[in-house]
């Protein structure tokens, strides 16, 4: 059967599925409240910064395969399958998740509900939202019309978002039964040999949440080690490379530096902290406090780096800030370690110059107290300090020279641990790096 989808939620998640979906051959409508995005995506304007997801974005639209909409009667009339891509963004002020955005949805779609439909969940959620969402669905979708939910948890990483979708390590299908399952599998088979888990709502709900939590857990493992090396004169890098060749360990999430951020781990493990809680299970994730502690002091780590590297006050200092983006090939700055570290420094004093390729707009917008420069050097121009805080590929090529001959201080901090230390010091600069010597 030949599906016709829509995708409620046209963030960085919805427009990845929402554009591979039509690429796989579905018909597809996205849908959402925001009415500049959808009229951007119509235009084929994409607006967010993903590789190869811009392409796929217009491949659609020429297809005719591919549109965008705000109207949900439009949506609840087009969709045999409508793929749930919301925001849950953590609740100011709070650990637990917001997940209005979800309930907003289904009450705006299910009384719009004309025919049979399979409603998908892909955000990322508390345990227990599926099965209340299902309630709901089954309590507005009027008489005659049979309705399903499903959840069906996302795993792609920005910057390898097409990649991610049309590869996918894995699918979870979290269903009630084997209707649901079997539009779920029909619907991805195009993807091929894919390992798909089967399982109810609460494990589905609990894998995604697991897996952020782990990924969190490596990271902050990795930089728990690095605090042990400031203390004790150890190398964290060559500590991780050692450890990396363990087959039982990998290398992979195991690169020490200025921490975690975006949109996703750091709101997912509290959440997930703040579900467990109100569970009874709060012991058992005890530890992603910790994990969450450790990641929030390596940003401390890295201000405190510049500190000495100036001296002992960053107060009057210019300080060029590389990177805004929480991580490279992204323009998400949503709890973007490099924009805290640049707030802390302009807080104390410093004259803060951030620089980013794809994340200045959105920063500009978030922090407009900031300054920020047009190029690297541009930023880097009568600099004391530089700060390389996300490793876009143009920061790790930058040649010592290049650099040098527009700082007035040939201080380097790099956050990242991404550089040689022997090149830099070797052309005269003054290098740090957390967990080295
Ligand atoms: N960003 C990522 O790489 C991944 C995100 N996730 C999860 O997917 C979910 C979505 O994440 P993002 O795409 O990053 O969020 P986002 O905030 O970029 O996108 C959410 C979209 O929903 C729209 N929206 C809000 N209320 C709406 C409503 N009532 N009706 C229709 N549209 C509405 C917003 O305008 C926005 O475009 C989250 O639960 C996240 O944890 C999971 C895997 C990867
Ligand atoms: O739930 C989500 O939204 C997604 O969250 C993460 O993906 P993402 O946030 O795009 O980025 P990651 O590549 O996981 O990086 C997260 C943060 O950890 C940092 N990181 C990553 C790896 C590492 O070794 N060290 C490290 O500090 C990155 O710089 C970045 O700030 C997960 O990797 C995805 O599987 C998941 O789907």
């Amino acid at each position: 059967m030949r599906y016709w989808m829509t995708v409620i939620g046209t963030g960085y998640l919805g427009i990845t599925h929402a554009a591979c979906m039509a690429d796989l051959g579905y018909e597809v409508l996205g849908l959402d409240i925001d009415e500049d995005k959808v009229r951007q995506l119509n235009a084929g304007e994409l607006p967010i910064y993903e590789a190869g997801l811009g392409e796929l974005l217009r491949r659609g639209l020429d297809s005719g395969r591919l549109r965008f909409t705000t109207s949900y009667a439009e949506a609840a009339g087009f969709g045999d399958v409508h793929f749930l891509c919301l925001g849950t963004p953590q609740k100011p002020g709070e650990y637990r998740a917001d997940v209005s955005q979800l309930d907003a949805a289904i009450e705006a779609l299910a009384p719009h509900l004309v025919k049979d439909c399979l409603v998908v969940g892909k955000s990322t959620v508390p345990v227990g939202t599926a099965e209340r969402l299902a309630d709901r669905l089954a309590e507005l979708a009027p008489a005659g019309v049979r309705t399903d939910l499903a959840w069906n948890p996302e795993f792609l990483r920005e910057g390898f978002a097409v990649q991610d979708t049309l590869r996918p390590d894995r699918i979870v299908l979290g269903v009630r039964n084997r209707r649901a399952e079997m539009i779920l599998r029909e619907v991805y088979s195009p993807l091929g040999d894919i390992p798909t888990v089967t399982v109810g709502f609460t494990t589905a709900e609990l894998v995604k949440v697991a897996a952020n939590a782990f990924l969190a857990t490596k990271i902050s493992f990795i930089n728990a080690m690095a605090e042990v090396c400031e203390a004790t004169g150890g190398d964290v890098v060559q500590l991780s490379r050692a450890l990396s060749y363990d087959t039982r360990i990998g290398g992979r999430f195991l690169h020490p530096g200025v921490g975690f951020g975006g949109g996703c781990l750091p709101k997912d493990i509290r959440a997930f902290m703040a579900r467990a809680d109100e569970l009874g299970a709060g012991r058992a994730l005890a530890f992603l406090e910790e994990v969450d502690a450790i990641n929030t002091r390596r940003r401390t780590r890295v201000a405190a780096l510049a500190r000495q590297l100036l001296g002992g006050s960053i107060d009057g200092a210019r300080v060029a800030v590389l990177g805004a983006a929480f991580k490279p090939d992204s323009d998400d700055i949503r709890d973007s370690p490099a924009l805290d570290v640049a707030t802390a420094i302009d807080r104390e004093g410093g004259l803060v110059s951030v620089y980013d390729p794809a994340a200045l707009d959105n920063a500009r917008k978030k922090y407009p107290a900031l300054n920020y420069a047009e190029s690297a050097l541009d930023a880097a121009t009568g600099a004391t300090v530089v700060l390389l805080l996300t490793e876009w590929t143009e920061f790790t090529e930058l040649d010592p020279e290049v650099l040098g001959a527009v700082v007035a201080r040939r201080n380097i901090v790099d956050g990242r641990n991404v550089l040689d230390p022997d090149v830099w010091r070797d052309a005269g600069w003054q290098y740090r790096a957390p967990g080295r010597p």
